[in-house]
């Protein structure tokens, strides 16, 4: 397996531009996932790279090889499809060895590569059934053994669990990984769940509207988010933009910050996550408190099972916490966010999105 780099890429549909001069690498060895929402360009991007749709503009390398003028079949990089894309009337050993088979391998051969393949996706004693005969967790598993046996450069994987049922996805899940890791293939995985994201990739790239947005290790993208897109898309579900306008407060609400990149003459948006909220049933009056401080009114509050999920009015904004309690509708409650766990972005009037630092003591 080797290095996979994409220079400025273009790619688009007729005169519809999808990717905007996309620049990429992913290291030998390497798991990279491409996170993003629906309709982003994930799979426009991996059809680019396997050399199922042809590219406007730039390059991709494997290694020091460009492959953008190379048809699908000499460019070494398999997919693993959402859909599996089994032979359905071959036995399980006949779809892990169909690529070698196509590519005129030795009969012998086919069958030490098949035998190890299987026995490393832990299909062994399998290797006689009808694929129809599989759960969906052993037919993926087939998938990748097929596409690891013609031992490709890269391994790219469209949403490959995404049709599996959620407890064998966890199991799945763990099982590529550890896979990735022993073969220690250079892979690219398409998904659009964080979840998955940030548990099987070495480094995730956060795509939106054709563009990247941010390259990170998991915990980069989760704690320092370089964009209000990127801190919304990774679950900071709370959101307002300071200074508050005071007809966005009631009466009997109040929104306070204390921290040294928030000013009242510069236009920004703060992000936060509900579970950073500290929530308290009681008003009290500390003006000792960092970070901000909301006082609401309880709106309702729903069961998510470890606790509750409580949405809580302040003036024209709603914020949600999570808290050990029901709260009976119209409590007054104070919502407390530090510091660190605030993501504060310039206003996008202002001239940039970039992010103001959000780990700074107040
Ligand atoms: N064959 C096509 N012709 C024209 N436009 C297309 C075609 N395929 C995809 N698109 C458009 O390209 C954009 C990106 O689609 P793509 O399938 O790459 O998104 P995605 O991020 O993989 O989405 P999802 O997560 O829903 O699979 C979308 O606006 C889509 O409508």
């Amino acid at each position: 397996m080797t290095r996979l780099h994409i220079d400025n890429l273009q790619v688009g549909y007729g005169n519809k531009r999808i990717l905007n001069n996309i620049s990429l690498t992913v290291e030998q060895g390497e798991m990279m996932a491409l996170l993003g929402p629906s309709g982003c360009g994930k799979t426009t991007l991996l059809n680019a790279l396997c050399g199922f749709l042809p590219i406007k503009q730039g390059d991709i390398f494997v290694g020091q090889r460009t492959i953008s003028h190379l048809p699908a079949e000499k460019r070494n990089i398999t997919m693993v499809f959402q859909s599996y894309a089994l032979w359905p009337h071959m036995t399980v050993a006949q779809n892990i060895g169909y690529g070698l088979k196509v590519q005129k391998i030795k009969q012998k051969e086919i069958q030490t590569r098949v035998k190890a393949l299987l026995d490393i996706v832990k299909l062994t004693g399998l290797e006689e059934e009808k694929v129809t005969a599989l759960s969906g967790g052993q037919r993926q598993r087939v998938a990748l053994a097929r596409a690891l046996a013609i031992r490709p450069d890269v391994l790219v994987l469209d949403e490959p669990l995404s049709n599996l049922d959620a407890k064998v996805r966890l199991a799945v899940r763990h099982e590529i990984k550890a896979l990735q890791k022993q073969l220690g293939f250079t892979s690219l995985i398409v998904t659009h769940d964080q979840e998955e994201a940030l548990v099987m990739a070495d480094r995730v790239a956060i795509l939106n509207q054709g563009n990247i947005e941010q390259v990170g290790t998991p915990e980069a993208i989760y704690h320092a988010p370089a964009s209000a897109f990127v801190a919304d898309f990774m679950g900071a579900d709370n959101h307002l933009t300071w200074p508050i306008h005071p007809s966005m407060v009631g009466d009997s609400s109040v929104i306070t910050i204390s921290h040294t990149d928030v000013s009242q003459q510069r236009q920004c948006q703060i992000y936060f996550r509900s579970e950073d909220v500290s929530l308290s049933p009681r008003l009290t009056d500390d003006d000792k408190i960092s970070g901000l401080m909301i006082l609401g009114e309880v709106m309702h509050s729903a069961f998510l099972g470890h606790d509750y999920r409580i949405s809580v009015r302040c003036g024209a904004h709603t914020f949600q916490a999570n808290y050990q309690d029901n709260l009976p509708e119209a409590t007054s409650v104070r919502l407390h966010v530090p510091a660190h766990a605030l993501h504060i972005f310039d206003h996008p009037s202002e001239a940039s999105n970039a992010p103001l630092s959000n780990a700074v003591s107040v």
